[in-house]
């Protein structure tokens, strides 16, 4: 028993809780000899690494500083700027970095090409790393650009330099849908935006706010502040919190304390890399102008294209206007240079096109407005030519900073007027700009005016451009501010106009009132228009007023300018032209009234003074059917004329059947004449006041009356059509009735009832519509003349036959235009009793077919 129990012992499991405390002893003792630290996560060790940095800002030594890495920079940025070629960072962002990084507001000024959008981008990345920010968090940085290209070109570098971070970044510009963006901008951190479409989603957008910004950046912000943004801005900034980081940056910066204001800026730093330099402009540019007169300029630019085909051009125009049309004209005369356009009122993928083709070709001529002026970073130009001469000396600083950026050699050309060259050059040096006067020989020129006037006369298109060009820039120079360099009337306007391939000057109305209100010319005006002598008028008509519709060439130019290009130019397609073995790429010039675009207009506008107090009035004429003034004008010119020369006009006279001569042509006066108003006009001329009296006595008292009659009797006569022909219809109706009932019996009744209907209503409209309306109502007490009486003048029945006939005219009252009480009120008071005849409803036409019949 024992062995057994011994056995029995040997044989018992092993107690479980003591496994377990064994098991857990040993497992403890594992445990503890291979302990690891437990893993930190993702965003801990990232906060770790902020922390570490941002310890490091007070220490930063910017002086020191050569490499980006010397900066407390993330580790994300940094390879990003090392991937995109970045390694040693410029001046510009050498000096603001640091304070950037400490979120101090920046006010940054650096020449054009040194590499100020860096200097903002990597603080912009540095700000949403170090708040850990994350798609959820939207909108953290804001920057701002003054065109849409320059925008575009900054978030293609942000892509390069923040590929390693995980933000959303967003172009918000006009010209692509709205909608689409409306969808994808909640969720964006970094927004890259012109003013006028990021106003245009915080006005419209309700899942769009930026509450949580922390930091705004302003490129270009003397453009962007000056008055052509003013109000834009200001409504954005308005939706910005206060507690954010503002940088402004520029090669032209504002110092203005009431601009930084309207910003809110808190203590800013002003960082001036360049302002003790020589030159405002980059020391491997080499600067000069030449002095040329209006009508020569085209061929300056022919030849000096023929001469430079080998280089990459940029050439700045005053307006759109002359882009297109020299665009096209410098493609049809073949330079052997590939052309390109880019202006403001291009379809923006057009513009994004034109923009990438230009960075990508070696060698190439770009024909631009302003917009091409500021931040663009086109690869390797290496001239810069200026066609017309910039608004002012910021302006030449930032079109010539196209070239020579960023440690590269650049030329650029400035072609000026003699009447531009005093003011400007004395601006320049102003600014600091070394620039140098070379002469051109002008025998040297390639003459290309034949070419024009061929290529003009050959395309009707093509000649209205050209005016177009012709009064957009005169408008332009008219515009300008700076009355020391800019004076239209200094201008030889025929050679001009000549030298663009047009025979004739066109018609410059604006220019016209100009003279008239500075008092220069307007003796000379009033004396042309008295005396009519060819002699007086050839100087001035030359120049402005070959108006009143007497010029093909004038068909009211500038009224048109700005207003009917879409139409023009929407027909337009790509055109490629050969240009000596190259490709002339031309562009779709469709006008594209976006907001930006309208925007910069409007900037140009009104950074421009209205000298001579003439805009609005000429708007204001604008507004009216140019067509109605230039008429009303000539018929009073043409009655003076014909007057002062005792035109007999012909006559023409019809006699009646009693031989009674009646003048039909021209109408004849039936009102009595005053004898003062004769007397007037004798004395002197017509007296348009009186004449004016006159006809509208004449209207009053004999034409309305003259035209109510012959409504009346017209309205006579269709009545009795009607009458007839409703006559008509019941007698076929009677005849068909009585052959019917002989044949089938009654059963049938309601079908031929229908049927006799139509017929009715058909024979009634007498090849014309009907309208029943014109019918006379036999339940109401009016009889056909009284219903005549009262619808010639003023009409109770036309009214009341209203009342029945349409639902326009009912609109009509709910508009207010009858007075919806009163027509009521009549309505009622005709209001037909139902009268019960105690007959089938075929039976009841039939009496009132028979009563119409009656009636007649
Ligand atoms: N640290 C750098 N190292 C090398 N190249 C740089 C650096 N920073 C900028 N660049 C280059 O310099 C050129 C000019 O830079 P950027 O366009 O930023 O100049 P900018 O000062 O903004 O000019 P603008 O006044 O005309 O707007 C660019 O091609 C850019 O790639």
């Amino acid at each position: 028993m024992r062995v057994k129990k011994g056995k029995e012992k040997k044989n018992l499991p092993e107690d479980p809780v003591k496994n377990f405390e064994k098991w857990r002893k040993r497992h403890d003792k594992s445990k503890k000899q291979t302990k690891r630290p437990t893993k930190k996560r993702d965003w801990e060790i990232e906060r770790e690494n902020i922390q570490k940095l941002v310890a490091k800002y007070t220490e930063i030594n910017a002086k020191e500083a050569i490499k980006f890495s010397d900066f407390p920079l993330s580790k994300k940025t940094l390879r990003g700027l090392l991937e995109a070629q970045y390694r040693q960072p410029t001046e510009i962002q050498r000096q603001t970095i640091s304070f950037t990084l400490q979120g101090k507001d920046v006010l940054g000024a650096a020449k054009t090409g040194s590499g100020k959008t860096l200097a903002f981008l990597i603080p912009v990345l540095e700000c949403l790393y170090r708040n850990q920010w994350t798609a959820m968090d939207g909108l953290g940085a804001l920057i701002i650009s003054p065109t849409r290209e320059l925008a575009y070109q900054t978030f293609e570098v942000l892509r390069k330099v923040g590929k390693n971070h995980e933000f959303s970044a967003g172009l918000v510009i006009g010209g692509k849908d709205l909608k689409d963006e409306s969808l994808k901008i909640h969720r964006t951190n970094i927004i890259i935006c012109t003013p006028g479409r990021l106003l245009q989603h915080m006005d419209e957008n309700s899942s769009f706010h930026a509450s949580d910004l922390h930091m705004l950046v302003l490129d270009e912000a003397d453009r962007i502040l000056d008055m052509g943004f003013a109000d834009t801005l200001n409504a954005i900034v308005e939706n910005l919190p206060k507690t954010r980081q503002t940088l402004l940056f520029s090669a032209t910066q504002t110092k203005s304390v009431k601009d930084l204001a309207r910003l809110s800026l808190k203590n800013p730093e002003y960082v001036w890399v360049h302002e003790q330099a020589k030159f405002s402009t980059p020391a491997t540019l080499e600067q000069s102008y030449v002095v040329c007169e209006l009508h020569e300029k085209v061929n300056m630019l022919f030849s000096f294209l023929k001469s430079h085909l080998q280089k990459k051009i940029i050439v700045f125009f005053a307006c759109c206007k002359e882009v297109q049309f020299l665009f096209r004209m410098f493609c049809r005369l073949r330079p052997g240079i590939s052309v390109l356009a880019l202006h403001g009122k291009q379809p923006q993928m057009k513009r994004v096109e034109v923009y990438n083709d230009f960075v990508r070709k070696k060698a190439a001529v770009l024909f631009a407005t302003d917009i091409a002026a500021r931040g663009l970073d086109f690869p390797a130009v290496n001239w810069v030519l200026q066609f017309d001469c910039p608004e002012d000396a910021n302006t030449y600083i930032h079109r010539v900073g196209r070239t020579a950026r960023y440690k590269e050699g650049g030329e650029a050309l400035l072609i000026l007027l003699p009447s531009e060259e005093k003011g400007m050059i004395a601006q320049l040096q102003e600014k600091k700009v070394p620039i140098n006067k070379i002469q051109v020989n002008p025998e040297k020129l390639t003459c290309v005016q034949q070419k024009l006037e061929a290529f003009l006369a050959q395309e009707k298109e093509q000649k209205e451009r050209a005016q177009r060009c012709f009064v957009s820039y005169l408008r332009s120079i008219f515009l300008m501010k700076n009355k020391d360099v800019f004076d239209v009337f200094q201008l030889k306007l025929p050679e001009y106009a000549t030298s663009l391939g047009l025979a004739v000057p066109p018609r410059v109305r604006f220019l016209n009132k100009a003279l008239k209100q500075n008092g220069e010319v307007t003796q000379e005006v009033s004396a042309a228009a008295e005396t009519d002598s060819d002699d007086e008028l050839k100087s001035f008509k030359a120049h402005f007023r070959k108006d009143q519709g007497t010029n093909p060439d004038s068909e009211s130019e500038e009224d048109d300018d700005d207003d009917d290009d879409d139409e023009e130019e929407s027909d337009e397609k790509e055109e490629v032209v050969k240009s000596g073995g190259q490709l002339c790429g031309a562009v779709d010039d469709d006008d594209d009234d976006d907001d930006d675009d309208d925007k910069d207009l409007g900037l140009l506008t009104v950074k421009r003074k209205d000298v001579f107090n003439v805009i609005e009035d000429q708007e204001e004429d604008d507004d009216e059917n140019p067509m109605d003034k230039s008429k009303k004008v000539s018929k009073f010119k043409e009655a003076k004329k014909t007057q002062k020369r005792n035109f007999m006009v012909n006559t023409k006279k019809v006699f009646t059947e009693d031989g009674e001569a009646v003048q039909q042509w021209p109408p004849l006066q039936r009102t009595v004449v005053q004898d003062d108003e004769e007397g007037d006009e004798d004395t002197a001329g017509i007296n348009i006041e009186a004449a004016k009296e006159r006809l509208r006595r004449e209207d009053q008292e004999v034409d309305k009356k003259e035209y109510s009659r012959k409504i009346k009797e017209r309205h006579r006569e269709k009545r009795l059509k009607e009458k007839a022909a409703r006559r008509e219809a019941s007698k076929l109706a009677k005849e068909k009735e009585k052959k019917k009932k002989a044949a089938i019996g009654d059963g049938d009744e309601d079908e031929d009832d229908d049927e006799e209907e139509v017929v009715a209503y058909l024979s009634g409209a007498d090849d014309e519509e009907f309208d029943p309306s014109t019918l006379p109502d036999p339940d109401k007490v009016c009889n056909s003349e009284d219903e005549e009486d009262k619808s010639s003048d003023g009409s109770e029945c036309a009214a009341r036959k209203r009342g029945h006939s349409g639902s326009e005219d009912d609109d009509d009252d709910d508009d207010g235009h009858w007075g919806t009480g009163r027509k009521k009120a009549k309505r009622n008071s005709f209001e037909p009793e139902p009268l019960d005849t105690g007959l089938s409803l075929a039976e009841d036409e039939e009496l009132v077919l028979h009563l119409l019949g009656g009636m007649s």
